[in-house]
């Protein structure tokens, strides 16, 4: 395992469970696959800059709360930094790290110009105010102003954040720059140049792998029983497009528990009951209550981890019973669990494909941006809809030419793409 010397502020938790050491273990398999010589696997594992800050808040009581906000940039070889911005208690530096790594991978799978970076904060957003949490979204893009720009390092969505936090990162941007910068983020509000489109976009990146790797194995939509843990952005947007498209949604979780409902839910339905209920779907009628942890081992054709890390491990592998898991979340599987579904042949849609829709309609928004030309969403969602079945056929080809397994397809293509880069620029500037 390559050394993370460049992560000095926590101790690395234990092997099996720690993501930073995870995501370095898929990057050194592609790298053995593709033969890539050791000193480029050295740069690659480590991101290339660091940055925490200091973030006080004045709380609306008056007292001073400090938190600690991480941007890890790990590989600006193909372009800016880009990567998602992410408020959950469960935020660490290592695990922002190695979401930053599998957004380098991302961005090269689907061939976009950019390189890897993540942010986030440790903090439930649920306990603040919404007048806290825009003082302490200012604050964090204030003290990362020199870190961040539309050539450099450009935020997005992620757990926790959405387009409200956005419009109040490009508004402090703006505002230290003297003028205005849209393209400083993506996943803004439409009113500032945000993309139609964006906000179904990884939902909707999601439905097209699963659908495109339901036909590989010549099934359809129409009657496939789905089960979904998530129903957030991500998690509900999935589900409104499957169950748009004929599929059974047969349960859905939130962090306070999850549905069932074996005839299938109605999506619209419990859109509408999430919005006024918390965003919790806890109690909605018709349906059976379930936890996180049954969702995940229910009899189904399809399961979607669309929230956290980590869900399926060595100790639920052995009872999740999907013939398919597409990875809406990063990193929802352990790598244990992974070898387990790989040896019992079932079909995993890797988080670095699955999920890729969010940065490739990021990357629309920038460009419509940066041209001063803005699309109707039918052109975005068809340019999302050729990006994704491109990517997806790449992977499946690179698959069975190796006779490798679809999410190392998946990598050796990042990585592959990545590594070239870093020779043709004579190894790193
Ligand atoms: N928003 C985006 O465009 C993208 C998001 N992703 C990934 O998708 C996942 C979900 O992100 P979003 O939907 O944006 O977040 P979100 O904040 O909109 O929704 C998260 C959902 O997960 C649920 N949740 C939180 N803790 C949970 C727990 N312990 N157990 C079960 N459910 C829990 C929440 O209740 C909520 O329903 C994350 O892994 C994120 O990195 C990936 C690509 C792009
Ligand atoms: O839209 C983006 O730029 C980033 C989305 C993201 O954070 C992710 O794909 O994990």
């Amino acid at each position: 395992m390559m050394s993370t010397s460049l992560l000095p502020l926590e101790n690395a938790s234990p092997a099996h469970i720690c993501p930073f050491d995870q995501a370095c273990s898929y990057l050194e398999e592609a790298a053995r696959e593709l033969k890539l010589d050791g000193s480029i696997v050295e740069i690659l594992s480590k991101p290339r800059k660091v940055v925490t800050v200091s973030i006080p808040v004045k709380r609306d009581n008056g007292e001073v709360q400090v938190f600690a906000g991480h941007r890890v940039q790990h590989c600006d070889i193909l372009g800016p930094y880009k990567g998602g911005i992410r408020y959950h208690p469960s935020v660490t530096l290592r695990e922002v790290s190695s979401l930053a790594m599998l957004m380098t991978w991302k961005c090269a799978l689907l061939g976009i110009p950019y390189g890897g970076a993540k942010g986030g904060i440790a903090i439930d957003p649920k306990l603040y105010s919404v007048g806290e949490l825009e003082r302490m979204t200012r604050r964090y893009i204030s003290e990362l102003i020199k870190d961040i720009g539309p050539s450099v390092d450009i935020p997005a969505p992620d757990m926790g954040t959405s387009a409200r936090e956005m419009a109040w990162m490009m508004d402090t941007y703006s505002v230290n720059m003297g003028h205005a910068v849209p393209g400083v983020v993506t996943g803004k509000p439409i009113s500032i140049g945000g993309s139609r489109g964006r906000e179904m976009a990884t939902g909707r990146g999601v439905f097209i792998i699963v659908r495109e790797a339901l036909a590989d194995l010549g099934k359809s939509l129409k009657g496939t029983r789905v089960a979904i843990q998530g129903f957030g952005n991500v998690g509900s947007a999935a589900a409104l497009l499957l169950y748009e498209a004929g599929a059974k949604v047969i349960a859905v979780s939130t962090g306070s528990g999850g549905v069932f409902c074996e005839a299938g839910l109605d999506i619209l339905a419990l859109k509408a009951y999430a919005a006024h209920n918390h965003r919790s779907v806890v109690g909605f009628p018709n349906a059976e209550p379930i936890s996180n942890a049954e969702l995940l081992t229910l009899p189904c054709d399809v399961l979607i981890p669309a929230a956290l890390e980590n869900q399926i491990t060595e100790e639920n592998v052995n009872q999740v019973q999907a013939n398919i898991i597409a990875e809406a979340a990063n990193g929802p599987i352990n790598l244990q669990a992974n070898k387990a579904l790989e040896a019992r042949g079932v079909t995993v849609l890797p988080d670095i494909l699955a999920n890729a829709g969010g940065v490739v309609v990021s990357y629309l928004e920038w460009v419509q941006g940066l041209s001063y030309v803005f699309w109707d969403e039918e052109r975005v969602n068809r340019e999302l809809e050729q990006l994704m079945v491109q990517a997806y056929r790449q992977v499946i080809q690179q698959s069975k030419v190796r006779q490798i397994s679809i999410r190392l397809a998946a990598y050796t293509l990042g990585v592959g793409r990545v590594a070239q880069a870093l020779l043709d620029r004579g190894l790193y500037p």
